[in-house]
């Protein structure tokens, strides 16, 4: 029993279900309805829903209400990404009732306030380390934000709970995770890490789930998903040997 958990993600662009190759805004196919999407997911076994605003994310706007109506419809875990920079965007992403939140940006550009956010959330705040090498990126991937390990260092110091770990390259292109990243970060923390980006096959997840004793505690599964290389009802029977 690997004890991986599954993260399917549901990204949202202009109130559409979305993949995007590398992250990057206008690489989009759609999938329609985001609720339906997601409770697909949660019928077919999903304990965990990763779920993006990512119009948040790129500064085009966003869609809280909808991403709301999700979290709201849902009754699995949901951690919740995209936007979340200031008070106002953290309470109303906590306000859903998500369990957690991913800050990604933020960890970058306002480092105070995501300590004081950390100090005060605990484990319902997870900072994503979204990488291109070992950069880091911000503003919906578009800009460099520092240096992965020296981040690290610090949001380690300050007692993060749990990283998301994205290798950009990988992101939306069925190419495989990045193994080494996601093993060269766990030797680097003690927190949990969730690994993003990538995911082609069962393979692929059992590869992932080799890493839980080295820290690996999820893996958010896309574009594999909505291209139906499998389906979700597989990925959990592979991760559970
Ligand atoms: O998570 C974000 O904030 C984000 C910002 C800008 C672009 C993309 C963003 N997230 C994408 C994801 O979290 C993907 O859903 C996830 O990495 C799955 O990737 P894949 O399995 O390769 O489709």
């Amino acid at each position: 029993m690997s004890n991986l958990e599954l993260l399917p993600a549901v990204d949202v662009r202009d109130g559409q279900a979305v993949r995007l190759v590398h992250g990057e805004s206008g690489s989009e196919t759609s999938y329609g309805d985001p609720l339906a999407a997601a409770l697909a997911w949660q019928q077919a076994g999903a304990e965990w829903l990763h779920l993006v605003d990512l119009d948040a994310a790129f500064g085009t706007g966003d869609n809280r209400e909808q991403i709301a109506e999700v979290v709201r419809s849902m009754d699995i875990r949901v951690e919740l990404s995209g936007g979340i920079r200031d008070d106002a965007s953290l309470a109303a992403a906590l306000a859903t009732g998500c369990t957690r939140v991913n800050l990604g940006t933020a960890a970058l550009e306002s480092p105070q306030w995501v300590a004081k956010a950390i100090a005060e959330h605990g484990d319902r705040i997870a900072v994503g380390l979204d990488v291109r090498g070992t950069t880091l990126r911000g503003r919906g991937w578009t800009r460099d934000g520092g240096d992965l390990y020296e981040t690290l260092a610090r949001l380690d110091s300050e007692g993060c709970a749990r990283y998301v770990v994205t290798d950009i390259a990988k992101d939306g292109t069925l190419q495989g995770p990045n193994l080494e990243l996601l093993r060269n970060v766990c030797a680097a923390t003690d927190a949990p890490v969730v690994a993003s980006g990538g995911v082609s096959s069962l393979d692929d997840l059992r590869a992932i789930a080799a890493l839980v004793p080295e820290g690996v505690e999820g893996a958010i599964v896309g574009k594999a998903l909505y291209a139906k290389a499998f389906t979700l009802e597989e990925a959990l029977e592979a991760v559970s040997r």
